[in-house]
């Protein structure tokens, strides 16, 4: 059982380069896929702090991957431009006019703002989305979501290529569909697919709570797949949390080894899941 409690700060537990240095070999060469939602964004040091971690990532030898979200950025637009918005399941119901404008707030200005802040930090960001090199294709997932993508066939050579260059990834969840569709695929459903595509070491979903909780509010730190199946059929797991435990379970399936669910904007997030031996957040693994 991994401890409850954890100092949030990783530079404040003033670790020694020993204590770290297993850590730092144990994802060496690794593959980390991290989802970056909307809500774990945050304010402009928030995203400098992640950016910081991705970008550290790079420097100590991991290929990290950045598949973000962006929902309230979209949410914003859409009122902005007077269009109605609902969810099912997780999943926002997508015309016509809603792809468009979920492709330009992700493909564009949420896109650009990431790659902007990592290349701030000193990496070497490459804005992307599903479309680009036929990374990821899609099919309709729902008549009743509209535009709604399930990806369906992954190319992941792309990325790849930006890893032999220590280039990181960062993309939007667009997919293409067979015959020119633009679908809107939900981020952590895009970061499943592509770490499974990868058979990534970690995938990390970053968003606002510590991780998954049970019914009294407390924390899972690990989860089996049989535990995610009752908390969704009492209700316990719901909303946005849903699709981050479908892809949990269909990534592990995939070849992807671990996958967690930690709170994004806690301080070095992503370096506390990976360089503690506590880790952070709510771990599931296959078996
Ligand atoms: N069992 C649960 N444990 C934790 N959060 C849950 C649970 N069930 C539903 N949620 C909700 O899921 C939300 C995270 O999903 P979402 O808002 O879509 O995040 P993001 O935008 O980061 O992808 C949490 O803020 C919480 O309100
Ligand atoms: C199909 C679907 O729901 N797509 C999401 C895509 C963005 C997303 O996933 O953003 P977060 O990670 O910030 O929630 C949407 O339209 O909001």
């Amino acid at each position: 059982m991994r401890k409850q409690t954890m100092n949030r700060d990783w530079i404040a537990t003033a670790r020694t380069l020993n204590e770290a240095l297993p850590y730092l070999q144990r994802y060496e060469g690794a593959t980390v896929v991290i989802k970056f939602g909307g809500n774990a964004m945050g304010d402009d040091n928030a995203m400098a702090s992640f950016a910081r971690d991705i970008v550290l990532m790079r420097q100590v030898g991991v290929n990290p991957v950045v598949v973000h979200g962006g929902g309230p950025m979209i949410n914003e637009m859409l009122k902005r431009l007077d269009i109605k918005s609902e969810f099912v399941g997780g999943k926002r119901v997508t015309d016509a006019a809603t792809v468009e404008v979920v492709e330009m707030v992700l493909a564009g200005r949420v896109n650009a703002r990431i790659v902007q802040a990592i290349n701030d930090a000193g990496g070497k960001a490459v804005g992307l989305s599903g479309k680009d090199a036929r990374l990821m294709i899609c099919d309709q997932t729902n008549p009743d979501l509209g535009f709604v993508g399930t990806p369906t066939e992954m190319d992941p050579s792309v990325l790849t290529k930006l890893f032999e260059a220590e280039m990181i990834p960062v993309i939007a969840p667009i997919g293409m569909g067979r015959s020119g569709e633009t679908y809107n695929v939900n981020g952590d459903t895009a970061a499943g697919a592509i770490a499974g595509a990868l058979k990534a070491d970690r995938l990390l979903l970053l968003t606002d709570v510590e991780g998954v909780k049970d019914a009294t509010g407390a924390v899972l730190t690990e989860l089996t797949s049989q535990q995610i199946m009752d908390l969704t059929a009492e209700g316990v797991i719901s909303g946005g949390m849903i699709p981050k435990t479908e892809t949990a379970l269909m990534a592990i399936d995939a070849g992807v080894r671990a996958v967690v669910i930690l709170d994004g904007r806690a301080s070095n997030a992503c370096l506390l899941e990976l360089y503690t031996e506590h880790g952070a957040g709510s771990i599931i693994r296959k078996g």
